[in-house]
């Protein structure tokens, strides 16, 4: 088991942000983590990365049980991608030392790296499609160019668990598909780790998360299968608007089924 969280509850100035929440990630599958905004998605990867503990419930990651392990330990095999990430890279740092870097997990280029790291490094480079930006400054970067150059750096350290959280944010639709089929490389490899997507979007979620969670208010609203997931009934309940989901090519496009516009309504 990837991910095993029993009944976890998190409580912050009597208010409950997560409550109860339910969610088993096995080996082999890759999930999408889709919920609205203020829904509890990074309070539940916080959660998973140790950075906060359940005020109620269990959580075990990569078979290491909350409580009974050191969480830095734990970290080295978990990469997140996000967008808090960016902003503590330093612009002034080479595309190739910040992929670097991504071995010891650390800001900032201070270990010593060999022949080898550096192979590896281009490697993930090449087949997320910037190994011409090595030299390039990470702040010169566009910010497409900079999500291959963090999903590479996070790859470095062989993680088991990969966590995109909303990486197309501030993407045109463009560069939204280069970066999604780049993902979709990265999926299909058989090193792989378990992927977790996390987005706002249903028309991201790619054929290869073929699990899907609904985080509403705190709750699992639904889980499993992404197919059974993302219905048109299901979505518009999860939504609380009518809607529609076409699947098309094995995505999913949303549409918002309003007789009158939503930006006409007062
Ligand atoms: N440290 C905190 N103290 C108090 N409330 C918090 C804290 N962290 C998160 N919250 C609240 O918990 C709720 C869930 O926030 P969270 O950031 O997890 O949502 P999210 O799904 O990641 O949202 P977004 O998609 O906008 O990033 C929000 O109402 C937020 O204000």
């Amino acid at each position: 088991m990837i991910i095993d969280i029993n009944k976890a509850r998190w409580e912050r100035n009597d208010e409950l942000i997560l409550k109860d929440v339910n969610w088993q990630v096995k080996e082999g599958e890759h999930w999408c983590l889709l919920g609205l905004n203020g829904s509890g998605k990074t309070t539940l990867l916080n959660m998973i990365n140790g950075y906060i503990w359940p005020s109620n419930g269990e959580i075990t990651v990569l078979g290491k049980k909350f409580g009974e392990y050191d969480l830095r330990e734990l970290r080295k095999s978990i990469g997140w991608v996000s967008t808090s990430l960016q902003q503590k890279l330093y612009g002034s740092e080479t595309a190739l030392h910040i992929v670097l870097s991504g071995k010891f997990a650390t800001i900032g280029l201070y270990d010593q790296t060999d022949d080898e790291d550096k192979e590896q490094a281009l490697s993930l480079m090449t087949s997320l499609g910037c190994a011409s930006l090595v030299s390039r400054t990470y702040d010169t970067l566009s910010q497409g160019q900079r999500q291959r150059v963090l999903i590479a750096r996070a790859l470095m350290a062989k993680p088991k668990l990969l966590i995109l959280d909303e990486p197309c944010t501030g993407l045109d639709v463009f560069a939204r598909e280069q970066l999604l089929g780049m993902i979709n490389k990265v999926v299909a490899r058989d090193d792989a780790p378990t992927v977790i997507y996390v987005t706002h979007h249903i028309e991201e979620i790619l054929p290869c998360f073929n699990k899907t969670l609904l985080l509403k208010q705190g709750e699992v609203f639904d889980s499993g299968a992404t197919e059974q997931v993302l219905t048109s009934d299901v979505m518009s309940r999860f939504f609380d608007v009518p809607v529609e989901v076409e699947r098309r090519d094995g995505r999913n496009w949303l549409f918002v089924k309003q007789t009158e516009p939503l930006w006409t309504s007062s």
